[in-house]
């Protein structure tokens, strides 16, 4: 079981601004507190290790300045008699405390691999948490999602941008342990001398102030760097993706010119926000070494030679603040760099964000099989609100009967067919399977039941035998018997490697009726109970339409079925045939009887017989 961090802590975060805008990156770390906390911990241990060294180190130089002056004292009685040999000799102290700084800094030095180690493994633990919370996320979004969002875009979150959180997350990482060792340093100086530490925070802060309008610019070009980012992405997908049309029209100078244009916004808002970054880690450098003379100058002038200050304290303090300023440094410039991967974070964080996406809610009824029939009542469905690609269609669609769907392209038979497994829910009326409405259903459990054969059908690049038996648990023998009554055996024998072949991606090696009898024979494993078929609109041949056809009756015996028809001769002995007509249904019933109404059914056999004649003749 993981366990998570106390609601108070959670509480605590929750308040923050830092939270509020990182909360959808930063709470996957409560999946991991034990991590988290042993990094924190081990960055604490390695700064107050650090402080030792440096305590230790001022010891030594009261010591070296002044040896016969009262010895340094922790006033931990037993650790400073047994340990710093306070009634020791001047030469045994410095020993001992030399010793001690010694081991002060090998136990710092262990303690900072031991927080590296620890944010890598947070880093890495997070970035795969954020990865499969994406994923969760594709899969929970409704496919409208999916419409009106981009692709490459997607691809380029889940890949480039997840990269850049991780950066950006490393820099956090580094700057929280810093920012630990500053406060140690601060601490000390304190210590020394409270009046000058004061003067350095108030000047150091000053420079962070100015610095973070410095900042807020990278802040700003890293959003324009995500975006060029994904558009960028988005043009390369549709390119490859698209290469065969782009040849085939040989539109190439187009192409090139929109990926030129793309690459170049990459490289324009990158070098935008490089040059403000750029300037950033000078000016901080530049201005801190300023504090850091001004401070020397009145520490000298002022506070040794009025003698507030010794001198090993002088040096101490000295030497803290030569560590602090490159400290801040550091942290100076990560901060800007991090806000140079804000953009990334920001996209992230939207890719994440539920409150502006589609979901579809999940009922909890299982369905275990159609006994009766889905009922369409007066659905109406549009992919925007104002325009209906469905309009009141009420329709039954009979268990173990075939129901034909026909109508003009664009008619909306594969929408209709769409909201079957709930792709999309209809904006009015419902849809019942055995009385009950669809949404109470585990969506799963219906989806399980059913299966969609078209020559759209995904191909996965993997080899025939897995695609085949995509979804189930098949054995060998299973598989070669789908492939036989899809018809598929023959070509899946004469490939190279049989159903070991790969397919290579989208399945670019199969021809479209191939892929299509590689749809049936998956669809013949999954044993279906509702079967959905998009019947191919581009032309096959005669033999390869026969077997296609032959393998979809075997298919079809005793099963629900649906099938988007667009040829007529493969509907003629369907139970009920709907034609839509712009989302309506304008008639249904059988085929014979629709055609001697010579009604929308027979104007469409009046054409497709024409042309099948005009066909004919001229071959
Ligand atoms: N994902 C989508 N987003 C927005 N509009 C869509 C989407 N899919 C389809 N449409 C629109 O909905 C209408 C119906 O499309 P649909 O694909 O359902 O028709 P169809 O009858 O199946 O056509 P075809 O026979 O050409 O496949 C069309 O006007 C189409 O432009």
């Amino acid at each position: 079981m993981r366990c998570k961090f106390p609601p108070f802590i959670r509480n605590l975060f929750k308040s923050t601004s830092f939270w509020q805008e990182n909360y959808l990156i930063l709470r996957e770390l409560q999946y991991f507190p034990v991590t988290v906390v042993l990094a924190i911990v081990f960055a604490l241990l390695a700064a107050a290790f650090e402080g030792f060294g440096i305590g230790f180190l001022l010891a030594f130089l009261q010591s070296l300045v002044d040896p016969s002056g009262t010895p340094f004292q922790t006033g931990i009685r037993w650790f400073d008699v047994w340990v710093l040999g306070i009634n020791t000799s001047e030469l045994s102290r410095l020993y001992r405390i030399s010793a001690l700084i010694l081991t002060a800094t090998w136990i710092r030095a262990v303690f900072n691999y031991l927080t590296q180690v620890y944010t890598e493994v947070v880093q890495s633990k997070l970035v795969a948490r954020l990865r499969q919370k994406i994923f969760e996320q594709l899969q929970s979004v409704s496919l409208k999602y999916f419409n009106s969002t981009n692709s490459g875009e997607l691809i380029n979150s889940i890949t480039g941008e997840i990269k850049s959180l991780k950066q950006a997350f490393a820099l956090a990482a580094f700057n929280i342990t810093k920012g630990l060792t500053l406060g140690v340093y601060t601490l000390i100086l304190f210590r020394i001398s409270w009046v000058l530490t004061v003067i350095a925070v108030l000047l150091f802060s000053l420079l962070a102030v100015g610095l973070s309008t410095l900042s807020k610019r990278v802040r700003e070009a890293s959003f324009a760097v995500s975006k060029a980012n994904g558009a960028f992405t988005a043009i390369a997908v549709e390119l490859i993706n698209g290469i065969r049309t782009v040849q085939a029209f040989a539109t190439q100078d187009v192409e090139r010119r929109r990926f030129y244009q793309a690459s170049d916004r990459v490289e324009k808002a990158t070098i935008d926000s490089v040059m403000g970054l750029a300037i950033v880690r000078p000016v901080a450098e530049g201005a801190a070494t300023t504090v850091l003379v001004f401070m020397i100058i009145v520490a000298v002038s002022v506070f040794v030679a009025n003698g507030t200050l010794e001198v090993a304290s002088l040096l101490t303090f000295l030497f803290v603040l030569f560590r602090l300023v490159p400290a801040i440094h550091e942290i100076n410039g990560n901060s800007a760099r991090l806000n140079s991967f804000r953009g990334s974070i920001e996209n992230i964080s939207q890719v994440l964000r539920t409150d502006d996406k589609p979901y579809l809610l999940n009922g909890t009824k299982q369905f275990s099989g159609l006994q009766k029939a889905i009922e369409f009542v007066s659905v109406d469905f549009g992919y925007d609100r104002d325009y209906l690609v469905l309009n009141n269609v009420t329709l039954t669609i009979k268990q173990g009967q075939t129901t034909a769907l026909v109508g003009a392209s664009g008619a909306g038979k594969s929408t209709l067919v769409d909201l079957i497994p709930r792709f999309y829910d209809p904006i009015q009326g419902q849809i019942l399977i055995d009385g009950v409405n669809l949404q109470k259903f585990d969506i799963n459990s219906v989806r399980r039941k059913m299966a969609v054969v078209s020559q759209d059908t995904f191909i996965f690049n993997t080899s025939v035998r897995n695609n085949i038996a995509y979804g189930s648990e098949a054995d060998e023998d299973a598989i070669w018997e789908a492939a036989k009554l899809a018809n598929a055996l023959e070509f899946i024998q004469q490939m190279p490697e049989g159903l070991d072949t790969q397919l290579g991606d989208r399945g670019v090696r199969l021809s479209g009726g191939q892929r299509q009898r590689i749809a049936i024979a998956r669809a013949l494993l999954r044993n279906p109970d509702i079967l959905i078929l998009d019947e191919a609109t581009s032309a096959l041949d005669s033999v390869s339409e026969r077997l296609i056809q032959e393998s979809l009756e075997k298919l079809s015996v005793g099963r629900t079925v649906i099938a988007i028809a667009h040829r007529l001769s493969t509907i003629i002995r369907a139970d009920k045939v709907v034609v839509l007509e712009q989302g309506r249904i304008v008639e249904q019933g059988k085929y014979k009887e629709l055609l001697e109404q010579r009604g929308k059914l027979w104007h469409y056999h009046q054409i497709q017989h024409e042309s099948n004649r005009l066909e004919l003749k001229s071959s």
